[in-house]
């Protein structure tokens, strides 16, 4: 990286904490490059010092005046009094990136009334451990280098699909959320074993490299994930009875419409701030 670019974080929660561990454990950030801010939360900004060594504070005007890049990362209920509150210390010369599900980048600039470059990026908390899916897309004043930026940032944290704005709705449904579609499976294998009475501790270490090995596989094999399937299944074999449990209750269907769900929430939420913004 040719100069040190300051990363500053509007929101203090579990994605900017993701981004900032990710961040630090990459390396390639120093802590002195990294500045957290929050509403109010005090505790929260003395727990990024300790855990990461990253500056937190509430002023915002020393947070911001020294930014090259700004992040928000607040609630998409939030958006609003937060950029009210750090519009005064922005300028065009600065880089915003939003991680707020939904909101689209027009929205921000008219929010901002600044002709501010924006990226709009989805990533998702496994960031944390430098493996967040995250897509971007450009903003109305953001250019490719804004966009390299942006890149950069993302590439330590995981990978980066570059995308239209609009299929950024159906990237938060998918890979936002997607972690926690995971961590739901696996809870509802840690339930299944226990009720058939395995040692715990012999359970979690089973259901964790299985999981890991069929990533693994996924991403190592040629194979369709269908046909990764089709090789585990016996005819008439326990796979093949399991399945069929699960086709019972349409267990395929429900992901699909739970993705679905999770996209057109995205569109509500951006909605949700329009529709505020007209009223105003
Ligand atoms: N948690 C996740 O897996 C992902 C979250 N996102 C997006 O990231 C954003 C943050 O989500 P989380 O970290 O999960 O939420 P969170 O609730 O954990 O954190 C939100 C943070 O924003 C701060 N905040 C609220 N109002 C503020 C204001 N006016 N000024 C400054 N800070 C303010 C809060 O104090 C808190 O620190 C959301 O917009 C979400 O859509 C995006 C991808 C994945
Ligand atoms: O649940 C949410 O709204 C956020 C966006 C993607 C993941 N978490």
């Amino acid at each position: 990286m040719d100069k040190k670019l300051t990363y500053t974080f509007i929101g203090a929660g579990s994605m900017a904490e993701a981004m900032v561990a990710g961040m630090i454990n990459s390396k390639l950030f120093d802590r002195e490059q990294l500045i957290v801010t929050n509403r109010s939360n005090v505790e929260r900004l003395q727990y990024y010092k300790q855990q990461y060594g990253v500056k937190g504070t509430n002023n915002l005007k020393d947070a911001l005046e020294i930014a090259d890049v700004v992040i928000l990362a607040m609630k998409p209920k939030d958006v609003t009094a937060a950029l009210e509150s750090i519009k005064p210390y922005l300028t065009e010369k600065k880089l915003i990136i939003s991680v707020i599900a939904g909101i689209s980048t027009k929205s921000i600039e008219e929010l901002l009334g600044l002709k501010i470059p924006i990226i709009r990026a989805m990533p998702n908390t496994s960031a944390t451990i430098g493996q967040s899916a995250t897509a971007i897309s450009q903003g109305t004043f953001a250019n490719h280098n804004h966009e390299a930026i942006a890149k950069r940032l993302f590439l330590t944290i995981g990978t980066v699909s570059i995308v239209d704005e609009d299929d950024l709705h159906a990237v938060t449904g998918l890979s936002g959320s997607g972690p926690a579609y995971v961590y739901y499976l696996v809870e509802a294998m840690e339930k299944a074993a226990l009720d058939l009475g395995l040692d715990k501790d012999v359970s979690k270490e089973l259901i964790l490299q299985t999981i890991i090995g069929a990533a693994e596989m996924l991403k190592s094999s040629p194979k369709h994930p269908s046909v990764l399937r089709k090789e585990i299944m016996s005819p008439g074999g326990t796979t093949e009875a399991g399945l069929s449990v699960l086709e019972q209750y349409k267990y395929q269907e429900a992901m699909v419409q739970c993705i679905k769900r999770a996209t057109e929430r995205s569109k509500e939420l951006g909605a949700e701030i329009e529709n505020i913004m007209m009223k105003q």
